[in-house]
């Protein structure tokens, strides 16, 4: 868990579906897009999505990898760069959320004229994303479904102490 905080905020498939259709909505028209850049690994299914919603068929992803510095990830490099676009003109690039904002700053400067979306949102890093669907507080951790697996819970009534 590391640097995860005490508060959790667990994303269903079904709500992930939904906020990403949201984001998608908000970014019509799509006829002002060529394609779509996912955030690998995270933005992949986000992107996925904006990608059908918007039909836009040219979709490409790039990888950033991270180093951590005293628990802040200061030191990003590309592990696959993106080859559909120069700048990022007519492109969403397409991530689930924004933390620090470390990935999106690293990434706006490889592609200046890009536009940058995230499902999610932290204060933190609010500013470096043009548009998202919900902010949540900075020490929330947020589980999405592809991180998780379905399994029983005791009924209420057998918490009792
Ligand atoms: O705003 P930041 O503080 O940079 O944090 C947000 C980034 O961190 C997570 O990716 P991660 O690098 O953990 O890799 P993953 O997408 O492969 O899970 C998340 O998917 C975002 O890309
Ligand atoms: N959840 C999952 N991955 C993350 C988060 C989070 O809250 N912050 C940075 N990467
Ligand atoms: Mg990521």
């Amino acid at each position: 868990m590391g640097w995860h905080s005490n508060k959790e905020f667990f994303v269903s498939w079904e709500e992930l579906h939904r906020a990403t259709k949201e984001l998608a909505r908000r970014q019509l028209p799509a006829e002002q897009y060529q394609g779509v850049i996912a955030v690998s690994r995270g933005g992949l299914v986000p992107a996925a999505i904006i990608a059908r919603e918007l039909n836009l068929r040219t979709v490409d992803c790039v990888s950033v990898s991270s180093y951590d510095h005293n628990e802040q990830r200061d030191d990003l490099n590309l592990l696959k760069d993106v080859t559909a676009t120069e700048d990022g003109e007519g492109f969403l690039v397409v991530d689930d959320l924004v933390d620090t904002g470390n990935t999106l700053k690293f990434l706006r400067q490889r592609l200046p004229k890009a536009k940058f979306i995230t499902v999610y949102a932290k204060p933190a890093g609010m500013e470096l994303v043009d548009d998202y669907v919900a902010d949540l507080e900075q020490d929330t951790w947020i589980h999405f479904p592809w991180d998780m697996h379905l399994h029983y819970v005791e009924p209420l009534a057998g918490q009792e102490s």
